[in-house]
């Protein structure tokens, strides 16, 4: 349906299954394997015999991929690999005072990657997590993921990223299994990846105990044009992104009454379409920025003159630029945060995968700033910080 006013909240969330998903957690976290197979016969339709694929599976289903659509991997892999690379940073550190600091950055030991595959089957995702994950040196990549027998494209990327376990699992059952550990499944210290809000709301409870990306739900689009825009091309943006499910949030925001009118033409009687007619570009962006969504589109005459304006949106698409560009191929993420996470976070990159580790070495610093730092420890009523302070430099 297309609606002509914007709701307060998105119009699904993950908020609203919190409670059943509680529920799922603690079943695996009591039951372990048992609780997976049960739920995904339930959820899923099949029953597990496996729960992680063995080698030859993913062997002999990598073999049946189509050589277009391997070509088609690697020639992604390496723009995305161009990408993340460029993130990369360097161990720094200086010194002040008579103090040397430093940062090192190191790896998060164990990752889960949750791939969906509900509706449809995202090895595109598992480009996007597993490349950055590995760049930044992670040593044990495991995957979820909700069919039965390994994607032939999953299975191929799998291999090139040496993945030590696939999960044939989906859902809140499989972020609770990464989280808590099963018989089968590893338990890791972070989960990463998108999917629909029982998955977010499995992450969003595990992040308790466990290290999480954030959240990102059902995709989002928000397009900002005027009447320099093509009509044509702004449907099949906002129709592209339709195609992630009923439950994406989908925005149109012009200032042109004639677009408006072609697009609502072009627009199915299903899903959660938005059409806001504004009466300048500053209002557009104005709503934009309180939207908060995951992909913006900025179909105007001079998209990059609004970009210092965009404060808040997971990825922006310039001009006449796909919004689909980056969910396969640009080089930036396409796993971003959704539900107005936009307003704190990006997509994901290798930050998510590393952790700064900060250090410092002093054998002489400068007497002003040790006194600095022992009136301030005594002011918090701290006396054997200072003492211990005091004991060595004064
Ligand atoms: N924000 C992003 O970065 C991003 C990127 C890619 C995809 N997405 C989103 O990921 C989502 C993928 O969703 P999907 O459903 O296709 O796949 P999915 O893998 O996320 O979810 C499928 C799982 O949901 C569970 N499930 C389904 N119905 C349930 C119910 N009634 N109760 C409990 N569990 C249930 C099942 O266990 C199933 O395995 C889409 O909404 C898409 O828009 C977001
Ligand atoms: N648009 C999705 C992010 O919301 C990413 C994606 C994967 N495959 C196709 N699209
Ligand atoms: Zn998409």
């Amino acid at each position: 349906m297309i609606e002509y006013i914007l709701p307060k909240d998105r119009p699904i969330s993950f908020i609203s299954v919190l409670d059943k998903v509680r529920d799922i957690i603690a079943k695996v976290k009591e039951e372990g394997d048992k609780a997976i197979i049960d739920y995904t016969a339930k959820f899923d339709n099949y029953l597990l015999s496996d729960i992680k694929a063995n080698q030859d599976e993913i062997k002999s289903q990598a073999s049946l991929l189509d050589d277009n659509v391997r070509n088609a991997i690697d020639i992604i892999y390496d723009q995305l690999t161009d990408f993340h690379k460029s993130m990369m940073p360097p161990n720094s550190g200086g010194g002040k005072n008579g103090i040397e600091f430093g940062v090192v950055w190191k790896p998060i030991e164990k990752v889960g990657i949750y791939v969906p595959g509900g509706i449809k089957t995202y090895p595109s995702t598992l480009l996007m997590a597993g490349i950055p994950a590995k760049i930044a040196g992670v040593k044990e990549i495991y995957v979820a993921t909700p069919k039965e027998k390994v994607d032939p494209a999953i299975a191929y990327i799998s291999i090139r990223l040496n993945i030590r376990g696939i999960y044939k699992i989906g859902g809140a059952q499989a972020i609770a299994a990464l989280a808590y550990g099963t018989e089968s499944v590893k338990k890791v210290d972070k989960i990463v990846g998108p999917g629909n809000i029982y998955v977010q709301a499995a992450k969003y409870l595990v992040s308790e105990n466990v290290g999480i990306d954030g959240i990102e739900g059902p995709t989002e689009l928000v397009v900002i044009a005027d009447d320099s825009a093509n009509p044509e091309n702004v449907a099949l943006d906002l129709l592209a992104q339709g195609e992630h499910g009923k439950t994406s949030f989908l925005v149109l925001i012009s200032t042109s009454e004639f677009l408006v009118n072609r697009i609502k033409s072009m627009l199915p009687n299903e899903g959660n379409f938005y059409i806001i007619k504004v009466n300048n570009i500053d209002e557009a962006i104005q709503i934009a920025n309180d939207i908060a969504p995951e992909h913006l589109s900025i179909a105007t005459s001079s998209p990059l003159q609004l970009l210092s304006k965009i404060s808040n949106a997971g990825a922006i698409t310039l001009g006449n630029t796909p919004p689909a560009l980056i969910d396969y191929c640009a080089g930036p993420d396409h796993i971003l945060p959704t539900n107005g996470w936009a307003r704190f976070k990006g997509g994901i990159t290798v930050f998510d995968f590393l952790k700064p580790l900060s250090y410092v070495i002093s054998e002489k610093p400068e007497k002003n700033l040790i006194k600095a730092a022992m009136i301030l420890a005594n002011y918090e009523g701290f006396n054997f910080h200072s003492k211990s302070i005091g004991a060595r430099y004064e």
